[in-house]
């Protein structure tokens, strides 16, 4: 088939995409179902870039999530298009599959808050270094729109203050540093140890390499895991991370 043939069949499932108009399922209930069958949570995301360069081009988000959503309990979606090459249209193209999609963004204001419910999306992350004073308006203002917020921290006072001022809501670990773009998954582990007792649902994000990084944090009480690098770069991994038992 020559390109226009390739770009033809493509633009036509992107437009069917487009037509979409519906809300993905609950991503904390669908966490809790897998939970509650014994295993960790895999939420898989379509990273195509990060600010450390481009993964993966040739992997369009239709074979992504074919390939990994019947592994994977809930989808993670980058709509960021400058460091991430991100699109809302991910978001709209993962709502075909029934399951739950976390619209990753830079959230700082209610537009992209707004953006994320109007596509459909089950959940918003929220940046709680990025967010500042305005956090908690974010987090209501999205919750009245029916999303479900995932709150990220990347140190133990913050995972501390979230979990002491709203247990209920998701928390987001992120094993990379959001200052310096360090990755420690040590870090991670001993953040999650701070606030395991308090937390509600703990999604353990970033650094997940393969299985052995995945079963400590299963073991050390993350909830889910959120991988995106390593699942671009081998979408086989999905079966492997969601074999992975919680205690
Ligand atoms: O992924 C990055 O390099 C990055 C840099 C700066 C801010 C955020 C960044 N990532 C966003 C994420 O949260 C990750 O995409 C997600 O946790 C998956 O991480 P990974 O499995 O390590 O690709």
């Amino acid at each position: 088939m020559d390109f226009l043939g390739i770009i033809n069949e493509l633009t036509k499932k992107r437009v069917e995409a487009i037509k979409v108009n519906a809300r993905a399922p609950g991503m904390l209930r669908a966490i809790e179902r897998r939970n509650s069958e014994g295993y960790l949570a895999l939420i898989a995301e379509y990273k195509r870039a990060s600010p450390s360069g481009v993964i993966r081009l040739d992997l369009d988000p239709w074979t992504y999530f074919n390939a990994v959503g019947q592994y994977a309990t809930g989808f993670s979606v980058l709509v960021e298009p400058i460091y991430f090459l991100g699109s809302p249209i991910f978001v709209k193209i993962a709502l075909n599959y029934g399951k739950p999609v976390l619209y990753k963004d830079f959230v700082i204001s209610r537009e992209q808050i707004r953006e994320a419910g109007e596509l459909g999306a089950s959940s918003v992350l929220l940046i709680k270094r990025l967010g500042g004073n305005a956090l908690w308006d974010l987090v209501d203002y999205a919750m009245d729109l029916g999303l479900e917020p995932l709150i990220e921290v990347d140190d133990e006072d913050d995972a501390l203050e979230i979990v002491n001022s709203n247990p209920n809501v998701m928390l987001g670990i992120n094993s990379r540093d959001l200052g310096d773009l360090s990755v420690s998954l040590d870090r991670a582990i001993s953040i999650i140890r701070a606030v395991r007792s308090k937390a509600n649902v703990i999604i353990a994000e970033s650094g997940v390499r393969g299985v052995n990084d995945a079963v400590r944090l299963a073991r050390e009480g993350a909830n889910a895991i959120l991988v995106g690098t390593a699942l671009m770069r081998n979408v086989e991994l999905a079966k492997e991370f969601s074999g992975i038992t919680i205690h």
